[in-house]
């Protein structure tokens, strides 16, 4: 079975990246992520993003805000995950917890320290090149 996950790699105007921790109860609790979510019939992965992003977080990305940047491609043991992986810097709100999750703005090349989930080894990886060559969306 494949499954498609929107997730965003947000970016403040310190060129940090905020990831989140999966709660408790859910699978691979514990580990951090970039925001985002699985996307629902009918949904584009931008609108899906657009929706997790303002539920999550309570932040308003406007959907030219969303560059795509990589994808995470990864076979778990109940579904093959695949995860398109948009760039965000221009948002509107401030970012909140608002599911009570922790939240964390790191340096790119710092996501090493941080225990996620195995799809998202490769993005560790490859992010701080990607960002470094980005521009100025
Ligand atoms: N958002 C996000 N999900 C990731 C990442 N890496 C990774 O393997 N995943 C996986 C974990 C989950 O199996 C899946 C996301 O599903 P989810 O259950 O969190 O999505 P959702 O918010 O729609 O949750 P729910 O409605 O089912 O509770 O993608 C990542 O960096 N970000």
């Amino acid at each position: 079975m494949l499954i498609l996950v929107a997730a965003c790699v947000l970016v403040d105007d310190a060129g940090l990246v905020l990831i989140t921790k999966r709660p408790e109860g859910k699978p691979l609790a514990g580990l951090w992520e970039f925001p985002g979510g699985k996307v629902e019939a009918c949904e584009t992965p931008e609108h899906a993003l657009i929706r997790e992003l303002d539920e999550e977080l309570g932040i308003d990305v406007a959907a030219p805000a969303l560059t795509p940047l990589t994808f995470a491609s990864y076979t778990y043991p109940a579904f093959h995950l695949l995860m398109p992986v948009y760039l965000c810097r221009h948002w509107t709100g401030e970012v909140a917890a608002n599911e009570g999750q922790d939240l964390a703005w790191v340096r790119p090349e710092a996501l090493t320290a941080y225990a996620m989930p195995p799809a998202d080894e490769p993005l560790k990886q490859i992010l701080p090149g990607l960002l470094g060559l980005s521009g100025d969306f």
